[in-house]
């Protein structure tokens, strides 16, 4: 299982200081929720611990040559666009790759491992159609289960929420919660605060060009965090049905 790790890592795009001051490790067995407002750096930060774009300082990741990265880390990006009309079962095995020696053809357990992520993702029956005649947020879960499929030790989304409605929305972080239980690790960047609150192990808060807070969901949702890094107030209880939240006001400047 893998460790990840970052030491001093700062990025900078177009010579503007991004995020930076970063020193963290995300571990085996922990479903990591990173928040924060548009334009903190989410994606940033993610992009470039896979080495995607430059950094100074150290992460783990990023200096693996692209099959180990393959093997060690799933990558869903934001953009949602495939450009071909593959098939759903095309795409999902598009995952598979970094597990066969090039030209090698599927073997039955990529067979497998497809039918099983496109099952996970509620996209049963939809194998055969093309990716380009999905739904948004069917071509979403499609993108996921290709996450699945790789079955990696870790798992980087990109806002891989977004667009689902409620029902596939619970249903994708139960099945990251089952994959960080069972001693994998994923990271997901997402602006849901309740579902991060209710599903993710630690959430790191990034603003102002860094890591604000970083720890349990309560300990990180604080009416001072939320308030200073958000500019909302915000409900916050936990309740026999787990932590509930909703957002109440935009606070003034
Ligand atoms: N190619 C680029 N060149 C210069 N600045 C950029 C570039 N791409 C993004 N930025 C800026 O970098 C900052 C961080 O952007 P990033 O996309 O990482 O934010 P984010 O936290 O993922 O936001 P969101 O929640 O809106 O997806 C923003 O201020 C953005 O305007």
């Amino acid at each position: 299982m893998t460790r990840v790790t970052f030491r001093d890592f700062s990025v900078a795009l177009a010579g503007t200081p991004v995020i930076g001051d970063i020193n963290l490790s995300i571990e085996p067995g922990e479903l990591v929720g990173l928040i924060g407002p548009n334009g903190a750096g989410k994606t940033t930060l993610m992009r470039a611990a896979l080495g995607l774009i430059p950094a100074s300082g150290h992460c783990s990741l990023a200096g693996l040559d692209d099959r180990t990265r393959a093997r060690t880390v799933a990558w869903m990006p934001q953009d949602r666009s495939v450009a071909w009309p593959i098939s759903v079962e095309a795409l999902v095995m598009l995952g598979r790759m970094p597990h066969r020696a090039p030209g090698q053809r599927p073997g039955r357990s990529d067979l497998e491992q497809v039918a099983k992520a496109i099952r996970e993702v509620g996209l049963a029956g939809f194998e055969h159609r093309a990716v380009t005649r999905l739904s948004a947020g069917e071509r979403t879960r499609a993108l996921i289960a290709r996450s699945l499929a790789q079955q990696t030790p870790m798992i980087m989304a990109d806002e891989p929420i977004a667009g689902l409605d409620p029902a596939h929305q619970i249903t994708t972080m139960e099945t990251f919660a089952g994959i960080a239980a069972s001693g994998r690790s994923v990271l997901v960047s997402l602006h849901d605060l309740g579902l991060a609150a209710r599903h993710c192990t630690r959430l790191i808060l990034v603003g102002e060009r860094r890591i604000v807070a970083d720890g349990a969901p309560a300990a990180v949702l604080t009416a001072d965090n939320l308030a200073r890094i958000f500019h909302i107030e915000a409900f916050l209880q936990a309740t026999d049905h787990g932590p509930v939240f909703q957002s109440l006001r935009v606070l003034g400047p």
